[in-house]
């Protein structure tokens, strides 16, 4: 099976700035990749080039087997949860759901239901979103990323502004994407959580990819236990987290 996703030399340049500067990475279909950094390292931009919303200036990308090139190919096959989903207010979030089947020509709503109850907004989805909490339209723009069982799905900070149950939802949900195949890029500065759900840790410092390997690999390259957090800490900084 072709890997789900795939870089070589993936590049953005802004003016001057490079901000994502020759990636490659492949991630296995039906694994979870975390992807971390510090603010401004370049993952939202990552994010951006590989759902096809922004061209990389070189390098290339395949994603669930199309190059990015072919944005309506990828489209088809993806989810994306992005940092600032796009709803709309004066729409209630059954109304968003069905209008995202609509477009994608599937008819959804069992599974807008399904989804609906599991993430504990059923009750309120004839409200409009205009109207709800941010945990409330995290959760519809979450819906909205899944709702179409995609063969690879773009999460960036999922769990941002749900309650503890809610998340934990998140996290059920991610395991099952998995389980039946699918291939998670999930981007978070919660660490345990990376720790815990993924197969692969990719960090990306100043627009490179630093380091990368299993979690447990990660934290154990030191002599000394440590989490993934001093990893984090190590490969981001100049110096060691141990020489500060
Ligand atoms: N459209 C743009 N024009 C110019 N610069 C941009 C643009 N988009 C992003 N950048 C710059 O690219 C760099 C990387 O931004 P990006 O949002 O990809 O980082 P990030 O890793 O997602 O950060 P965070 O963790 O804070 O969300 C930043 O310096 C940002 O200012």
């Amino acid at each position: 099976m072709p890997p789900a996703i795939e870089t070589d030399g993936l590049t953005k340049r802004f003016d001057e700035a490079t901000v994502v500067s020759g990636i490659d990475l492949t991630v296995p279909a039906g694994t979870v990749y975390g992807f971390l950094g510090p603010n401004g390292a370049g993952k939202t931009t990552t994010m951006r080039m590989l759902t096809t919303l922004v061209r990389p200036t070189s390098g290339t990308a395949r994603v669930a087997g199309h190059s990015i090139e072919n944005r309506e190919a990828v489209v088809s096959e993806i989810g994306f949860l992005p940092e600032e989903p796009p709803l709309y207010d004066e729409l209630t979030a059954r109304e968003q759901l069905r209008y995202i089947t609509d477009l994608r020509d599937m008819d959804g709503d069992d599974r807008i239901e399904t989804l609906l109850d599991r993430l504990d907004l059923a009750a309120d989805a004839n409200e409009r979103v205009g109207t709800y909490s941010k945990g409330m339209k995290q959760k519809t723009a979450l819906i909205q990323a899944l709702v179409h069982e995609p063969s690879v799905v773009f999460l960036d900070e999922p769990t941002s502004g749900l309650d503890p149950r809610a998340a934990r939802t998140v996290y059920d949900l991610i395991g099952e994407l998995t389980d039946r195949g699918a291939t998670v890029f999930l981007s978070t500065h919660i660490l345990p959580v990376v720790e815990r759900l993924a197969d692969t840790v990719g960090v990306l410092s100043d627009g490179s990819l630093v380091a990368e390997d299993s979690p447990e690999r990660l934290t154990h390259r030191a002599e000394e236990e440590r989490t993934l957090e001093d990893a984090f800490l190590d490969v981001t900084s100049e110096r060691p987290v141990e020489a500060q």
